[in-house]
């Protein structure tokens, strides 16, 4: 057991920790932590869900005094809501020390965000765009950074961040600190390691798999047409407390997410066509629960951490091996169990064995639940629901004066099940048509080959820290602090308070800060190893 105490950290800092409910470091914190205040560059790699974000924010919050008043640390993510998740955490871990951070994202207006730079913000968290834009017009200067963080730095290539980067991380000094995370390290994370990091330490959890053992994952075979009606299914059988589900466009997603409105099941979309505050107020009825299923594109793959997401469905398969570890890594974090289910279609199957084989992981076959067993889940709930308003007594009181009068006509029996069948709504013959997506077709990839070498990834055996008894080398956190008690704002989980967008599309504009792609007239560069011209025309969709 690793108690953040024996890495000699400062009271304040400890006292943060504290009180975000964390007991004990997580593998990848406990090795990462010490490295890092050593103040080595390092590639930081875990798998999901396994508190990355405070492996590199505690030692980086114990390097700056509260006095300092220049920009000393930067760090930087691909996506706007990861941007603003990471500089949440890093305010909690720097709220007793008196540091101030500042997250600096595209779609927020630019004059708000220089006005917050002259509280001289010792900490900026930025998507690169974003960032540039600030750099261009002077209002953030770089020349006193000493620590440079990269999160999801492979997503970051892939997304064609590599020239702003390399831009960006001129204007810091030489002589910094760089650190590096992700839970997926491609081989060609190489590059960006060689030319940004000094004999960087490569600080990663062993593990045989890529993805976080604590989720279930399974697939189903199923034709396009089927799917929606399939979905439906696996939502009643097995009623979510909170599910993602991903879907491959942006069309795509809000079908969808119209569609389960329309039978009744409290959803919404978040993709890269909605204005930044509609995603914020997609992500905030997410949080809260006034929705119970996220549909999205992949800009909620990466990062997003959303307490009591019990399932992730991949209503089509994602592209990339790295999206379905990102994607389904929503699920079973922080030592939680969690459910993932992938539809796949009969063409589809072997781009399933290729994310298989590189996640290093077999996905359960499953049959899609039968009409009666989906019906009997979702009677299930309704008696959960019914059982649960029982002991409400006082909401129920005003109605009990007409139910002696109807059980004075009718059969209680008979009374039940018709409430039951009200409640259950009528919505569940609506019928739904999306319009259909071509199959993913496996693509083979530069990097392919180096697989052994790049993807020895991930923190070990969540299974074994992440039970319920929180024993031995268990990590969860402590009393009062669970994840439960982060949803209503009261905890920590990772930006529950403040609400947050989608980050936009892949590959295209909206991902980032698409102020500054407009101006420049530039389109993204992608990473050749995955630059083929369909694939791009595809995720411009997103
Ligand atoms: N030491 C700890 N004890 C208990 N919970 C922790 C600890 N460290 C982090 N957590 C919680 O675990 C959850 C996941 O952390 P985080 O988002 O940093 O994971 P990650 O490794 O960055 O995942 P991803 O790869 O998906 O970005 C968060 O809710 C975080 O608050
Ligand atoms: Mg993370």
């Amino acid at each position: 057991m690793n108690t953040f105490a024996e890495f000699g950290l400062e009271p304040d800092v400890l006292q943060a920790i504290s009180e975000m409910g964390f007991e004990e470091a997580t593998p990848i914190q406990a090795k990462a932590i010490p490295v890092a205040i050593a103040g080595k560059d390092m590639i930081g790699q875990a798998q999901t869900g396994t508190g990355k974000t405070a492996a590199f924010g505690i030692p980086l919050i114990s390097k700056i005094a509260a006095s300092e008043d220049r920009i000393v640390a930067l760090i930087m993510a691909p996506t706007r809501e990861l941007a603003i998740q990471v500089s949440e955490e890093i305010e909690k871990l720097g709220r007793f020390k008196g540091l101030r951070s500042l997250a600096i994202y595209g779609g927020q207006d630019i004059s708000r965000q220089i006005r917050s730079l002259r509280r001289k913000p010792q900490i900026i968290i930025g998507t690169p765009g974003r960032l540039l834009d600030h750099i261009n017009r002077k209002t953030i200067r770089l020349d006193d950074v000493q620590t440079v963080v990269l999160d999801e730095a492979d997503e970051m290539l892939d997304m064609g961040f590599m020239e702003d980067i390399q831009s960006i991380l001129k204007l810091v000094p030489e002589e910094r600190q760089t650190l590096l995370f992700s839970a997926t390290m491609p081989a060609n994370i190489q590059k960006l390691a060689q030319q940004f990091l000094r004999e960087p330490e490569h600080v990663k959890v062993e593990s045989k798999l890529l993805s976080a053992p604590s989720i279930q994952q399974y697939y189903v075979e199923i034709q396009e047409r089927m799917k929606f009606d399939g979905l439906c299914r696996l939502l009643d059988m097995e009623p979510p407390e909170l599910a993602i589900i991903f879907g491959r466009t942006k069309r795509r997603v809000a079908e969808l997410s119209e569609g389960l409105m329309k039978r009744g099941y409290a959803c919404d979309g978040l993709h890269g066509d909605l204005s930044q505050n509609q995603r914020d107020a997609v992500m905030r009825k997410f949080r809260d629960g006034s929705i119970d299923i996220l549909v999205a594109t992949d800009v909620a793959a990466r990062g997003l951490d959303v307490s009591g997401v019990t399932h992730v469905i991949n209503f089509d398969l994602p592209q990339d091996p790295e999206s379905y570890v990102h994607r389904i890594g929503r699920t079973g974090r922080a030592g939680k169990e969690g459910t993932s289910w992938s539809f796949v279609t009969h063409r589809e199957i072997d781009h399933l064995h290729f994310i298989e084989k590189v996640t290093r992981h077999r996905i359960a076959k499953k049959m899609l639940p039968t009409l009666s067993e989906a019906m009997e889940g979702k009677q299930k709930v309704l008696a959960e629901r019914i059982m649960e308003t029982v002991r409400t007594e006082e909401e129920v009181n005003p109605f009990k004066w007409v139910a002696m009068q109807l059980l004075e006509q009718y059969d209680s029996v008979e009374l039940l099940a018709a409430a039951m069948k009200l409640l259950n709504g009528d919505k569940k013959d609506v019928n739904i048509e999306l319009t259909p997506e071509d199959p993913v077709r496996s693509k083979k990839r530069k990097f392919e080959g180096n697989r052994s070498g790049g993807y020895s990834s991930g923190s070990g055996g969540g299974r074994r820290y992440g039970g319920s008894s929180g024993g031995q080398g268990s990590w969860r956190q402590g009393q009062g602090q669970g994840r439960n008690d982060s949803r209503g704002g009261s905890g920590y989980g990772g930006g529950q308070r403040k609400p947050y967008g989608g980050g936009g599309n892949r590959y295209n504009n909206n991902r980032d800060d698409s102020g500054y792609r407009d101006r420049g007239g530039r389109t993204e560069r992608r990473d050749d190893s995955r630059g083929s011209r369909s694939q791009n025309e595809d995720f411009v969709k997103i």
